[in-house]
């Protein structure tokens, strides 16, 4: 399935193998972090852009692996957060002679296009990406060094960056903000003396190459003839490692920060059994699909039977897509519409709904309206992630609060009233929603080295209090 937070790639080959094809391969294992558009840049030449899907393009992918053949490549899969869903805002994007591929968002664009000159920033005219890229390339020619630009670019930016450039002298580099809030990965490849960074290692096992490590954050990696170098442009060592990515961003094939994701999600399903036991239930079905390792987990934990009770559209051209980082509300309403239920399996029974977040409800209506249409006795729906209360500023696109199925337009509510509130909202008759504490255990990672800021409204680790935003103002459309 397709969306969540861009996914970038970067590969050099020291044998000057073509790693164009493996590009394409690598981004096609990102897909699930964005689905708006894609590219791919290589030196002394204009970045590939197109719209839609990777495998959307596959009849030209030859031609493009001929005319673009390269040892040195960087690429993007697109899931808008700044700016408008176009092939202009499509990633990698060139300034100068440097091509910039970016994951994350720019919470203090506004202020950083200041820094940059021309014309201030709007969502309608460029992305944050664009921004980040001129003002570097500025600081570059200042200061002479990739190094010493981003150590002082991370002190006028505000936001979260996993970045990937090629510059027209054949080097690749990859910088990770030094929170460390979007994933980033390394890979060697020995058989063709290739080295990846990509955002997840499901890139890199597309390419067959061998997880090296989780790129740190702060750091500075360089590909070039002269093989890996690496660099440190932070020495902060506090973390906020989404943890969004681990119940529904992030493939399950992949492993950062030392957990496998897949692993992780059971997991996470195991923990919520204990908090939330529903021992009478006669089944428990995920919503497909990044639900499946939870809702497994949770059945396992109670001995209560797992079944699929819900099925995603394969054949349409948007069913099999991710409906959350679809741009547009009726998109998203249309994946969810598609999801069908078994009636042979729901009809007369108290089933238990896993999902790995709620954020504005679209699936979970959906999803309940449909359950019930198929005769369900009760529906009990248990969420692996927290409520999410707060915009994210930080990478994922629900930037206004009013979107979010928590939104209570001021009025004041406790935890067990705003959950009242949603459960109402979705339809369910019963609603239990995961807990920071008890998420950040099932994964293995310490709370306080994750972010929680959409559930908490804690924007510390950003370093900004911010003045929540409308669609408009973020996404210019
Ligand atoms: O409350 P909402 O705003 O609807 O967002 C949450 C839902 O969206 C995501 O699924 P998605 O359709 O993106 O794909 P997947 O589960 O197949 O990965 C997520 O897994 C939830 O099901
Ligand atoms: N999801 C992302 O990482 C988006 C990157 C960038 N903010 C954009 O909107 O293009
Ligand atoms: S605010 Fe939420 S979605 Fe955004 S980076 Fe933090 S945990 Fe992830
Ligand atoms: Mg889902």
């Amino acid at each position: 399935m397709v969306k969540e937070n861009c996914g970038v790639v970067g590969i050099f080959s020291l044998s000057g193998t073509n790693v164009v094809p493996m590009a394409i391969d690598a981004l096609r294992a990102l897909q699930h972090r964005g689905q708006e558009a894609w590219g791919v840049a290589i030196p002394n030449k204009e970045p590939l852009k197109r719209l839609g899907l990777v495998s959307g393009a596959s009849s030209e992918f030859k031609k493009i692996c001929e005319e673009y053949a390269s040892p040195a490549v960087i690429g993007h899969v697109r899931y808008s957060t700044m700016g408008r869903s176009t092939l202009e805002n499509a990633q990698p994007l060139k300034v100068k002679d440097l091509c910039i591929a970016h994951n994350g968002t720019i919470a203090n664009v506004q202020e950083l296009s200041n820094l940059v000159g021309g014309c201030s920033f709007t969502p309608q005219n460029a992305s944050d990406t664009l921004v980040a890229a001129q003002r570097l390339v500025s600081l570059i020619s200042e200061n002479g060094q990739m190094g010493k630009a981003l150590s002082i670019l991370k002190n006028e930016m505000v936001g979260s960056y996993c970045f990937t450039f090629i510059s027209d002298d054949n080097s690749v580099f990859a910088a990770r903000d030094p929170k460390g809030f979007r994933p980033m990965v390394l890979g060697y490849k020995e058989s063709d003396d290739t080295y990846i960074v990509a955002s997840e290692s499901s890139a890199v096992s597309a390419v067959g190459a061998k997880l090296q490590r989780d790129v740190k954050p702060g750091e500075l990696i360089k590909l070039s003839k002269n093989g890996l170098e690496t660099e440190r442009f932070s020495e902060d060592t506090s973390r906020a490692h989404c943890s969004f990515e681990f119940t529904y961003f992030a493939h399950p094939s992949s492993n950062m920060e030392g957990a496998n994701i897949y692993i992780s999600r059971k997991n996470i399903g195991r923990f919520l059994a204990k908090k939330f036991p529903i021992r009478d239930a006669d089944l428990v079905i995920p919503v497909p699909d990044s639900a499946r390792p939870a809702a497994l987990g949770y059945a396992q934990e109670l001995g209560i039977t797992f079944d699929e009770g819900l099925l995603k559209d394969r054949y349409s051209k948007k069913g099999p897509l991710r409906s959350f980082i679809e741009p547009h509300q009726s998109d998203r309403i249309e994946i969810n519409r598609w999801i069908i239920p078994i009636k042979e399996i729901i009809a007369g029974k108290h089933v238990v709904v896993i999902d790995d977040s709620l954020v504005r409800g679209t699936s979970s209506k959906a999803i309940i309206q449909a359950l019930r249409r198929a005769g369900a006795k009760k529906i009990s729906m248990v969420i692996t992630y927290p409520p999410i209360k707060f915009p994210c500023y930080a990478g994922i696109d629900f930037p206004s609060q009013d979107e979010l199925a928590t939104f209570s337009d001021g009025k004041v509510m406790n935890e067990a009233e705003l959950t009242e509130m949603v459960r109402k909202s979705i339809g369910a008759d019963f609603l239990g929603y995961n807990d920071a504490e008890n998420l950040a255990a099932a994964v293995g990672i310490p709370k306080d080295s994750m972010c929680f800021t959409c559930s908490s409204g804690n924007y510390d680790s950003l370093g900004i209090t911010p003045e929540f935003k409308t669609r408009l103002e973020m996404k210019g459309e």
